[in-house]
C-alpha cells in the first residue's frame, strides 16, 4: 500500500527556511493535514536555532529547530520532498543531489525555470550547469498545467506568476492581435527582495522606483510562458507585501467587452485560487493570502488587465504548496484555504 493510501503525512524538508519565502512555506507545511515539516535548514554559516526565535509572529505555530545545511545532510535526510526557497545557484547545485536519493524537489527559486540554457548567462549572470535538467523540470503555474509534476517541480515566479495568470485567457482565446507586443508595469513590495539587508531595500531609501528595465530575468520566463515578447518593467513600492501587475494588450477588431469575460470565466471558473473582483484590485486584499485577485476595463480594442498577488505566497510559497498538493495526489488547496481540507 502506498503512502498516500495509508494516510500517512508527507515527510518534508525546507531548505532556506530562514528566508521570507522558506519560512511562509515552513508555516504552510505545518497547517497542510498531509504533510509535515520534518526539517528546516538555514545556509552553513549559521548556527542551530529555533524557528519562532527567527520569526516570532510564527510561534506555536511552527515549532522546528532550523539547522545549518551542509551538503553531506542529504545521506540522511529522511523526507519524500525537499523545497528549495534558496538563491538560485545553490537550488541548482544541490537539486541534483536530492534527486540522486530519490526525493522529490519543489524548487521556489528560478533554477529550473527556463528551458533554454543559454539564457540563464543573459538573464541570470551565470552558466547553467545542470542543463540536462531543464527539460525534466515541470513549470507548475497550476492554473494552466495539465501534465503530471514529476520529481522536479519547478515554481514560478512571483511576476512572471502575476503576469501570466492575467495574460493568457486572452492569448489563449486569440483575442489579441498578432502583433501586439503586450506592456507590462508591476510593483512589488520588498519582501521580493528577501530578507537579507541590503542599502537599496532598506526603510529610509524605498520609495517608488523602476528597475531592471528590458533586462529582468522575468522577462524571458513571461515570454516562454506567453509564447510571445513583451515589455516588462518591474518597480520597488514601500509596502511589505504583495504585487500589483498592469497588463496593456491590443484586441483584435470587434472583440467584446462578452468575449473578454468569457476568456477569464472559461480559464478560470473553476480554479480555486483566481478571484475576480468588482474594482481595480489592492495589494492589500491579497496579502496573506493565496489568491491571484484580477480586474480589466476595455475601451475598443485597448485592454487594461490588472493583477494583484502576494509574492510570498502565490507568488512563491503558496504556490509551491498547490503544487505539492498535486503532486503528493492531494487536494490542491490543502493547507491553503480555511474549511478546504474538510
Ligand atoms: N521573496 C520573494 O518574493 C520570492 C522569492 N522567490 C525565490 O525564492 C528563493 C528564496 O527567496 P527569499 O525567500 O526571498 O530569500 P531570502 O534571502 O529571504 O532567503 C534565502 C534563504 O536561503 C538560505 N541560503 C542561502 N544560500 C544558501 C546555500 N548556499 N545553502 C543553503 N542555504 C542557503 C539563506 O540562509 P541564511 O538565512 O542562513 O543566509 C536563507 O534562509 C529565491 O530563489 C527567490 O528568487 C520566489 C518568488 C518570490
Ligand atoms: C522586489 C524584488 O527585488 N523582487 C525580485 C523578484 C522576486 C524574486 O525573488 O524572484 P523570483 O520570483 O524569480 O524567485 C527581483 O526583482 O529580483
Amino acid at each position: 500500500m502506498s503512502v498516500e493510501q495509508q494516510n500517512i503525512k508527507i515527510r518534508s524538508a525546507v531548505l532556506g527556511a530562514a528566508g521570507y519565502s522558506g519560512a511562509e512555506l515552513c508555516a504552510l507545511l505545518c497547517a497542510n493535514p498531509y504533510f509535515e515539516l520534518s526539517y528546516a535548514f538555514a545556509s552553513a554559516g549559521r548556527s542551530s536555532e529555533p524557528f519562532a526565535q527567527l520569526y516570532p509572529r510564527f510561534q506555536q505555530q511552527v515549532d522546528i529547530l532550523v539547522e545549518p545545511w551542509t551538503d553531506e545532510r542529504v545521506e540522511t535526510l529522511d523526507v519524500q520532498v525537499a523545497f528549495l526557497a534558496l538563491p538560485h545557484e545553490a537550488s541548482e547545485a544541490i537539486a541534483p543531489l536530492l534527486l540522486a536519493k530519490g526525493i522529490a524537489v519543489v524548487d521556489l527559486s528560478g533554477a529550473f525555470r527556463l528551458k533554454q540554457a543559454d539564457l540563464y548567462p543573459k538573464y541570470y549572470g551565470y552558466a547553467h550547469q545542470h542543463p540536462e535538467l531543464l527539460a525534466q523540470a515541470v513549470y507548475s503555474l497550476m492554473e494552466w498545467q495539465t501534465t503530471p509534476l514529476g520529481d522536479l517541480v519547478s515554481v514560478p515566479g512571483c511576476y512572471p506568476t502575476a503576469c501570466t495568470l492575467a495574460l493568457l485567457p486572452l492569448l489563449k482565446a486569440d483575442l489579441v492581435t498578432k502583433d501586439c507586443i503586450p506592456v507590462i508595469s508591476a510593483t512589488s513590495g520588498v519582501s521580493g527582495a528577501g530578507r537579507k539587508a541590503s542599502l537599496s531595500t532598506s526603510f529610509c531609501e524605498v520609495g517608488l522606483n523602476a528597475y531592471g528595465f528590458f533586462k529582468h530575468r522575468h522577462r524571458p520566463e513571461i515570454e516562454q510562458n506567453l509564447g510571445r515578447k513583451v515589455v516588462f518593467t518591474p518597480h520597488l513600492g514601500n509596502f511589505k507585501r504583495g504585487i500589483l501587475a498592469t497588463c496593456v494588450v491590443t484586441l483584435k477588431a470587434g472583440v467584446s467587452a462578452e468575449q473578454v469575460a468569457a476568456a477569464f470565466q472559461h480559464a478560470y471558473a473553476s480554479k480555486p485560487l483566481i478571484r475576480f473582483t468588482k474594482n481595480s484590485p489592492n495589494v492589500a486584499d491579497v496579502a496573506g493570502t493565496p489568491f491571484c485577485d484580477l480586474y480589466w476595463q476595455q475601451d475598443g480594442e485597448q485592454l487594461v488587465i490588472m493583477s494583484a498577488i502576494d509574492n510570498l505566497l502565490k507568488g512563491a510559497a503558496a504556490q509551491a504548496m498547490q503544487a505539492a498538493n498535486v503532486r503528493f495526489g492531494k487536494p490542491e488547496t490543502a493547507g491553503l484555504l480555511a474549511g478546504a481540507n474538510l
